[in-house]
């Protein structure tokens, strides 16, 4: 579906759900380079390619299936524990994250024209709260959604079907805003429109299921007329202000 094509222009888009690690914050590369040493500790050998694919996944996922994949004999307990505790460690260092280029025009354009937002990431809780914190972009998100609070994680559509019922809007009128592979799939599993962010930093992704293809948030800029932006619903501005 291109941006000219019925299909996408004929509903008005309501919402923007937006994914947080490689789209508001380019976080992935930190991330990689954690996975890394923890896959190392517990002796999985994990391909590049291989750990590609577990991008846009919830912790517990992704070790779920290295486990079974490698053979580890630790419980996914004692893994993500571990891990969990690496990623705050190192994240917590940071005194500031640095939001992507111009993401913060975006979304002020956004809030500008009142366009209902929210991110619906598949990591935790705790560390959206603190990259919003360290990013400075948590004033533009009242409504956050962490893959620890839907029962099935991306590529499942459950994370921005939950998005959008918390924003009363229909997911037919929600635009996602994706870098990762499995997290277009979710987006379209949940009967969304979804723009694919093409980051260098989240790895190799293959985002040809997305409606249309940016590689900056200035390409995005570009098109933003081209967006049929329009009629929210007074419950997804109430959650707004
Ligand atoms: O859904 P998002 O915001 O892209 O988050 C996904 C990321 O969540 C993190 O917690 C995982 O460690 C990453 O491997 C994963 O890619």
């Amino acid at each position: 579906m291109s941006l000219n094509q019925p299909d996408w222009l004929e509903a008005p888009i309501q919402a923007v759900l937006f994914d947080m690690d490689g789209v508001l914050v380019d976080s992935e590369p930190i991330y990689f380079k954690i996975e890394r040493s923890s896959f190392a500790h517990f002796g999985a050998a994990v391909s590049e390619k291989e750990h590609h694919t577990y991008v846009g996944v919830t912790l517990e996922s992704m070790w779920e299936q290295v486990l079974v994949k490698h053979g580890i004999h630790f419980t996914l307990e004692q893994v993500v524990s571990y891990h969990k505790e690496n990623v705050f460690k190192t994240l917590s260092a940071y005194k500031y994250l640095h939001a992507m280029p111009y993401a913060d025009n975006w979304l002020s354009w956004l809030k500008e024209r009142q366009v209902p937002v929210a991110v619906a990431s598949s990591s935790p809780r705790a560390l959206i709260e603190l990259i919003m914190d360290k990013t400075g972009l948590g004033r533009y998100f009242n409504v956050r959604v962490s893959g620890e609070e839907v029962m099935h994680g991306k590529p499942a559509p459950d994370i921005f079907l939950h998005a959008a019922e918390l924003l009363g809007v229909e997911p037919s009128s929600c635009l996602v805003i994706e870098d990762s592979r499995n997290g277009v799939q979710a987006a379209k599993s949940a009967g969304m429109r979804c723009i694919g962010f093409q980051n260098p930093g989240s790895g190799s992704q293959d985002l040809s299921l997305a409606d249309h293809r940016i590689t900056s948030y200035e390409q995005l800029w570009a098109i933003r007329n081209s967006l049929p932006l329009g009629e929210y619903s007074q419950l997804a501005l109430d959650k707004q202000l």
